[in-house]
This record gives structure tokens, C-alpha cells and sequence, in this order.
């Protein structure tokens, strides 16, 4: 039986919600919209207005829980954030049943610095994972994860524009993807209320497998990649998309491992990029670490501390991918 099946309701409601926000926003966009954050990546009205959002509606319902949001309201303040606060509040409102003022906009925004660890329950969201891909028009999605004593319990993720069946890449797009802890994951499209019960890839040779990556190598080293897949005598072309659809393209078999590879020795992982994939993972029958194996650690903070990298799998070929991880880059 469902342990959360309130927080469930509330987080698929919250992510849909935001998914509308993001898809209301690509239409419409304007080069000042988008400001290059401190680590130079991206973020436009749409990532705050999808985190105003989420936060408020799981304010309303859950409010004691904190959250571990990826954005902050610092640049949204003062005369030089006046313009994109008001496009950002209007945004917002057109969404939710109460609207809110900017003072409670900036608020509901920052209820999401919250430092994360080891005890009680959190939340954590990406409002918009994979910047880069929602600029480009292609994959993103809205992520949000439930941790409870350090481990994942839920993870409800929206991908606007994730094709609902990968055989038909042409045909509709817009599914969600919901996962509660040993209760399976189900495929949702945006336009119904069904749920389809999914399952990762049944391959067990790992010549036959294929990758799904990222797009920018910064994030993830393709010729890394490339030399696990040979050395796994593997010969399918990856398949490449932005954001955590990756664990989406995994968890419902469109390809079979998800491997992501350092970049640099100093680069932690964010827990919202990576909590609502992992329980999809497991759910759907595959398996996650870290590149050496190591089960990921949600309790440390706000970034995967103890961790390098992720492979993620159907599970059938995890070792196989894990010794050649270790082969790679232990050479
Ligand atoms: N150096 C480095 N290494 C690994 N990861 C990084 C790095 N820099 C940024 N990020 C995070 O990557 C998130 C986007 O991941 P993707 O898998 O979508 O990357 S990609 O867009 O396909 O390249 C992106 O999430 P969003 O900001 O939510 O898009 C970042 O949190
Ligand atoms: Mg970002
Ligand atoms: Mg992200
Ligand atoms: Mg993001």
C-alpha cells in the first residue's frame, strides 16, 4: 500500500503545474529573459516561475517540509531585477489558484535554500533540469524527489517534450513519470490521468546495450564514454538528450544505461539532479551507483559529496559496466 499517497497526489499536481509554466514561457521568450548564473550556466523566468510554483503548492499542503530547490531569488531583487520579477510574478500567478504578491513570490522562491543532510523529511526540485535543452527546444524536465532519513521515498518527474512513445518520435509528447518506493513507476501523458506501469530494458549482453548520455560534454565525458563502450564491446550509437529524461529513456527501456562520467575532480552532483531518476531506476527494476559502484548518498547536503559520476542500468549489466568503469579510469 502507498506510504505517500498524499504527498504523491500533491507533487504530481505541483509538477504538472510547472510543466505548464515552462511550456507557456518557451513560446514567448526574449533573449532578456535568461540570465548566466555565477558557475556561467543558464536560467530564465521559467526556472523561477516553475520553482515559485512547485514550493507553494507543496507549502500548502506539507507546511513543515523543507526543500532543496536549485534557484534563489538574489538576482530577482532590487531595481536591477524589477523587469524579470514582474514577468516571473505574472507568470506564477497565471498557474496558481491564489495568487501571490512579490514579496511572497521572492519568499516562495527562496523556501528552497534549504541545506539539506541526514534527519526528518525534505523535498528537493529542479524546476527546470536541462536549461540548456528547454533553450534549445529539446528534452527537460521538472524534478521533484521526497527524502526521508537520507533515502529517496518518491520522485514525480514532467517532460514536456519527451516523445510518449519512443517508437514514434513524431507523435505526441508530454509525459510524467511518477515513482514511490516499492510501489513500482508509471508513465502518465500529459493529456490523460492513466498510469502505465514501466519497466527498464530486459538486455542482458552488454554488447547489445546502448547509452543514453549527455548532450554537452562538459557534463559528462563522451570520450570516456566512448572508451567504456569499447572496451564493453558495445556498437550502438548513444542516444543524446538533455536532463534527466535520460532516466526516464532508461527506466522505460528506450536504452539501457546512463552513464554520466567526471569531468572534473571537483565537481559534487546535485541531489535535484539526480533523486527523482535514481527511485525511477530502482523502481523499474534497474540499479544505480556512483562510477565505482557506490550507492549514492543523499544524506550529506545539498550535493552528492561522496560520490563521482553515475551509472545508472537495467541492472542485468551493472556489474559489467561498473568493472569497466573501474578498468577505464584506474588504468
Ligand atoms: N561540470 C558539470 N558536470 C556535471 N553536471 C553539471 C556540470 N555543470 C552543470 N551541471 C549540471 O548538469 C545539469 C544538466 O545536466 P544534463 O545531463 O541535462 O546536461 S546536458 O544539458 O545534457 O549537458 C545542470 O542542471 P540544470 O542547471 O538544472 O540544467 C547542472 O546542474
Ligand atoms: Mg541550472
Ligand atoms: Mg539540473
Ligand atoms: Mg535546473
Amino acid at each position: 500500500m502507498s506510504v505517500f499517497a498524499a504527498e504523491r497526489t500533491v507533487a504530481i499536481n505541483a509538477v504538472l503545474r510547472a510543466s505548464e509554466v515552462c511550456q507557456k514561457v518557451f513560446k514567448q521568450l526574449v533573449s532578456t529573459e535568461t540570465i548566466t548564473k555565477k558557475d556561467k550556466t543558464p536560467v530564465t523566468i521559467a526556472d523561477f516561475s516553475a520553482q515559485a510554483v512547485v514550493n507553494t503548492i507543496l507549502y500548502k499542503s506539507f507546511p513543515n517540509d523543507p526543500i532543496v530547490g536549485e534557484e534563489d531569488s538574489g538576482d530577482l531583487r532590487g531595481d536591477t531585477g524589477k523587469e524579470i520579477r514582474e514577468r516571473i510574478l505574472s507568470l506564477t500567478n497565471s498557474v496558481l489558484d491564489e495568487p501571490l504578491d512579490e514579496e511572497k513570490l521572492l519568499d516562495a522562491i527562496d523556501r528552497g535554500s534549504y541545506p539539506g543532510g541526514s534527519q526528518g523529511r525534505m523535498w528537493t526540485l529542479d524546476p527546470i533540469d536541462g536549461t540548456k535543452g528547454f533553450l534549445r527546444g529539446e528534452q527537460f524536465a521538472v524534478c521533484l524527489a521526497l527524502i526521508v532519513g537520507g533515502n529517496v521515498q518518491l520522485g514525480v518527474m514532467g517532460c514536456p517534450n519527451l516523445p510518449v512513445d519512443f517508437n514514434a518520435p513524431e507523435g505526441e509528447r508530454g509525459c510524467l513519470f511518477i515513482a514511490e518506493k516499492g510501489q513500482g513507476a508509471f508513465q502518465r501523458n500529459f493529456s490523460s490521468t492513466e498510469e502505465t506501469k514501466i519497466h527498464v530494458s530486459d538486455v542482458s549482453s552488454v554488447s547489445e546495450a546502448s547509452f543514453c548520455e549527455s548532450v554537452e560534454a562538459a557534463h559528462s565525458s563522451h570520450d570516456d564514454s566512448a572508451q567504456i563502450a569499447s572496451l564493453l564491446g558495445m556498437t550502438k550509437p548513444s542516444l543524446r538528450m538533455d536532463s534527466q529524461c535520460k532516466y526516464c529513456s532508461v527506466s522505460r527501456g528506450d536504452a539501457d544505461i546512463y552513464l554520466r562520467l567526471p569531468t572534473r575532480a571537483d565537481y559534487e552532483e546535485n541531489i535535484w539532479d539526480h533523486a527523482s531518476g535514481s527511485i525511477l531506476i530502482q523502481e523499474t527494476g534497474g540499479e544505480i551507483s556512483d562510477i565505482n559502484g557506490k550507492p549514492l548518498d543523499w544524506s550529506l547536503g545539498r550535493t552528492l559529496k561522496a560520490n563521482k559520476g553515475i551509472v545508472a542500468t537495467n541492472s542485468k549489466i551493472h556489474s559489467k559496466v561498473i568493472e569497466a568503469c573501474n578498468k577505464h579510469f584506474n588504468k
